[in-house]
């Protein structure tokens, strides 16, 4: 038994490639201080859960393209308990919102709380259910960001682009998923991942590229 653990955990540990140097994610992270109380709390959560979100660094990425972007309207697949979710709402203007979709309940009833002790619950839909199912209720939108598991990527692409509005932002997180994407012998996350990718930069009416940040975050823009 403790022989096919240790083999399981070299093969998991070998199959895990750190995208940025520890010691620079250190670095940009000293850059990067926050004395936001929900941020800081939810952070908090997510390492003693070892759930896993955006982090700071895609945080701040996501704030800043959505104050560029200036959109009327955001939409999540996956969500979590509302750590990306709440980076978007911080940076929208009069008027925007940003739609909150997961399956988990207890996960959207801790996201609506932590927008309500930040003020912006007015700001956010929290829908529970299937992401892409309730992601195609909208039209026109302006920003969607893709974070759900990582095999339905593809699918979550076909579903939604008919709902982009013009010049709308694709945002997808884990795109280098942790090195897979340059391995032989991989899985259907990997292989779901690496087709998500090959369809967005083969389109020509996109224009693509992942930045190596974090875990890989591609943006793609609608031309
Ligand atoms: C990586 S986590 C999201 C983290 C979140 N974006 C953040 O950074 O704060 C992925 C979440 O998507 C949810 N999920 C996966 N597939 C889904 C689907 N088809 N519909 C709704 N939720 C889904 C999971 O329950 C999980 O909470």
């Amino acid at each position: 038994m403790e022989t096919i653990k240790k083999n399981l955990t070299e093969r998991r540990s070998r199959s895990m490639i750190q995208i940025t140097d520890p010691r620079i994610e250190g670095y940009l992270m000293k850059l990067q201080p926050e004395d936001d109380a929900q941020i800081l709390a939810m952070e908090e959560k997510a390492r003693e859960m070892k759930f896993p979100i955006i982090d700071r660094l895609v945080g701040r990425f996501l704030h800043l393209l959505t104050r560029l972007k200036q959109p009327k309207l955001v939409v999540e697949l996956g969500s979590g308990f509302g750590y990306s979710a709440l980076w978007f709402a911080r940076a929208l203007g009069e008027g925007a919102k940003v739609v909150l979709t997961e399956y988990a309940e207890k996960n959207i009833a801790y996201a609506r709380q932590m927008f309500e002790e930040e003020g912006l619950a007015d700001k956010a839909e929290f829908r529970v259910g299937n992401a892409l199912e309730i992601g195609q209720e909208y039209d026109n939108i302006d920003i969607l960001f893709i974070d759900i598991d990582k095999y339905q990527y593809p699918a979550a692409l076909e579903a939604m682009l008919p709902r982009l509005a013009q010049n709308a932002l694709v945002i997808a997180d884990n795109t280098l998923w942790y090195g897979r994407v340059v391995e032989e012998n991989s899985n259907k996350d990997s292989e779901a991942v690496k087709r998500f990718n090959e369809l967005m930069f083969s389109r020509s009416d996109f224009f693509t590229t992942i930045v190596p940040l974090r875990d890989g975050v591609l943006l793609s823009y609608r031309i």
